[in-house]
C-alpha cells in the first residue's frame, strides 16, 4: 500500500477533451468578461508549455508571459468570492472517468492525496468539491486568489465589534469614517 499521492491537476485529475471539445484549465475556466482572452492565451502559449524540443531556459520567460497577461485579466474581471461556485458549475471542467473510484479509496484508506498545481486553486478545490471527493485527506498547494472584504462582510464585522453612541457630535467625522471602512472607499471630500 503506498503511503501517499502527489499528484497535478489540470488535464491530469481533470480531462483534457470530451466529445471532441476542449475542456478548460482551472486558469480558462470561466465564463467570465475575459474567458476568450484566457482561452487565447492557453491556445497560444500551451503549445510551448509542452513542446519537449525546447528548453527550459526557451520556456521560462514565456510561461511567466503567459501568467503574468492572464493574472492581468484575472484581475480585471474583479471576480467575486461567492459566485465561484457558480462559474465551476456552469464550466465544462470535469475530473477523468473514474475519479470517485480514486479519490474514494484513498480517503478509505487514509492516504493523504497532496495537489501540487500551477493552476487556480480555488478553482480546482471547487472542481473537486462539486464532484463530491474533497475529502479530509487532499491537500492542495496551489495559487489562491485574495478577495477583498466585501461590504457585507465589513458590515457585518462592524455590527458584532462596536456600538458607537454620538451624543451632540455635528461633525460627519464618525459616520464618515464608518463609511469608509465599510465601502473601502477613501472619501476626500467630508463634506460629501
Ligand atoms: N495562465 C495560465 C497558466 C497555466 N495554464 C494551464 O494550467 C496548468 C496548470 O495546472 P497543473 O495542475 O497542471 O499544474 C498548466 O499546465 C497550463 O497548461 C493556463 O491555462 N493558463
Amino acid at each position: 500500500m503506498c503511503e501517499k499521492v502527489i499528484s497535478d491537476f489540470d488535464m491530469t485529475l481533470t480531462r483534457f477533451a470530451h466529445n471532441g471539445k476542449r475542456c478548460p484549465t482551472s486558469y480558462s475556466n470561466s465564463p467570465l468578461k475575459f474567458s476568450l482572452q484566457l482561452k487565447e492565451l492557453l491556445n497560444k502559449y500551451y503549445p510551448i508549455e509542452i513542446n519537449a524540443s525546447l528548453s527550459v531556459e526557451e520556456k521560462l520567460p514565456l510561461m511567466v508571459e503567459w501568467w503574468t497577461k492572464a493574472h492581468e485579466l484575472l484581475l480585471q474581471q474583479e471576480i467575486r468570492k461567492d459566485l465561484l461556485a457558480v462559474v465551476v458549475k456552469e464550466s465544462e471542467a470535469m475530473l477523468r472517468d473514474g475519479y470517485k473510484l480514486f479519490f474514494d479509496h484513498l480517503q478509505e484508506h487514509s492516504i493523504p492525496l497532496l495537489i501540487l498545481s500551477a493552476g487556480i486553486g480555488d478553482i480546482l478545490e471547487e472542481v473537486i468539491r462539486q464532484a463530491g471527493v474533497f475529502h479530509p485527506n487532499i491537500k492542495v498547494l496551489s495559487n489562491f486568489m485574495d478577495f477583498d472584504e466585501s461590504v457585507e462582510e465589513r458590515m457585518q464585522f462592524h455590527l458584532d465589534s462596536y456600538d458607537i453612541v454620538l451624543v451632540k457630535d455635528e461633525t460627519m467625522e464618525v459616520p464618515n469614517a464608518v463609511l469608509r471602512y465599510l465601502t473601502g472607499i477613501q472619501l476626500t471630500d467630508t463634506t460629501m
